[in-house]
């Protein structure tokens, strides 16, 4: 086991925008079959850690590896084929309204043409049960249903074509307390039956501590930190513990979190 590849091996990954060096020097593994939390200050880099793992945009410098394979250097095709497998729930839901639900959450079985309708209709039932929704739902437009229950559908759509990597942007945001845990609950049930790996960017360190096995912690375009979720707020790293304990004195300044 212990010879295994990570999931997911970053190292030294490098982007800039402009003048602005967002990731300098970006390391990172993720084990098969954990769950791992990022954090980090608003406009740290966690969504483009991410965006480039999905290869939404490529880094100027540094190495992706999936399964022990370098995604930067594969073939389209074969890329495709590695993101094919994984699952996004993205930040604000991103449904789309132009579409019932169900349709919504089968939508890249349908666009592949992996399913005709009548079984995509059957799968879409079924990611829904997974989350606790009725089939009925499935007719409704997402402009029809609330914040909860719309990240519920963006989790079906996640899990729907049983993606063995799953990313999670910030899952809970905008959902009270209780729903916020139902959501995490919902996560950590669905990616255990899975048995996906999962990366999740959270600033809710109740959702981290749920959700995670492990969480790294990203600062001035590096991870500054990994370790047990289960320990954030007392980690003895002086910057996690105040990013965690939401303190305003500390070795984060102010002007990193515009
Ligand atoms: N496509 C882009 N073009 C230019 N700048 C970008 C682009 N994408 C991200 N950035 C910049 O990169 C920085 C990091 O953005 P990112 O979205 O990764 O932050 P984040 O850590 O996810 O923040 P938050 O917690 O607020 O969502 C920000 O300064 C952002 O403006």
């Amino acid at each position: 086991m212990s010879d295994a590849p990570p999931k997911i091996r970053l190292r030294g990954l490098r982007k800039a925008f402009g003048a602005k060096q967002v990731l300098d020097g970006v390391d990172l593994d993720v084990r098969a079959g954990s769950s791992m939390v990022i954090l980090g200050g608003s406009g740290s880099g966690k969504s483009v850690t991410i965006k480039c793992i999905l290869g939404l945009i490529t880094p100027d410098a540094g190495t992706i590896e999936i399964d022990g394979r370098d995604v930067l250097a594969m073939s389209a095709r074969e890329r495709e084929a590695v993101l094919d497998r994984t699952g996004m729930l993205f930040q604000n839901g991103a449904l789309f309204d132009s579409l019932p639900v169900w349709e919504n959450v089968c939508f890249k079985l349908l666009a592949q043409k992996r399913l005709d309708r009548a079984r995509a209709r059957d799968k879409a039932a079924q990611a829904l049960a997974d989350v606790g929704l009725g089939p009925e739902v499935g007719d409704l437009s997402p402009a029809e249903l609330s914040g909860g229950m719309q990240k519920r559908v963006a989790l079906a759509r996640a899990i729907a074509s049983e993606p063995d990597i799953i990313f999670f942007d910030e899952p809970t945001t905008g959902l009270d307390p209780i729903m916020g845990a139902v959501i995490d609950g919902l996560i950590v049930d669905c990616v255990k039956r899975l048995g996906a790996t999962a990366v999740t960017i959270t600033h809710d360190m109740a959702s981290a501590r749920r959700i995670g096995d492990e969480a790294a912690m990203i600062h001035k375009g590096r991870i500054v930190w990994t370790g047990p979720a289960s320990t954030l707020g007392d980690t003895g790293n002086a910057v996690v513990d105040q990013f965690a304990r939401g303190e305003r004195e500390g070795p984060i300044q102010m002007e990193l979190r515009r």
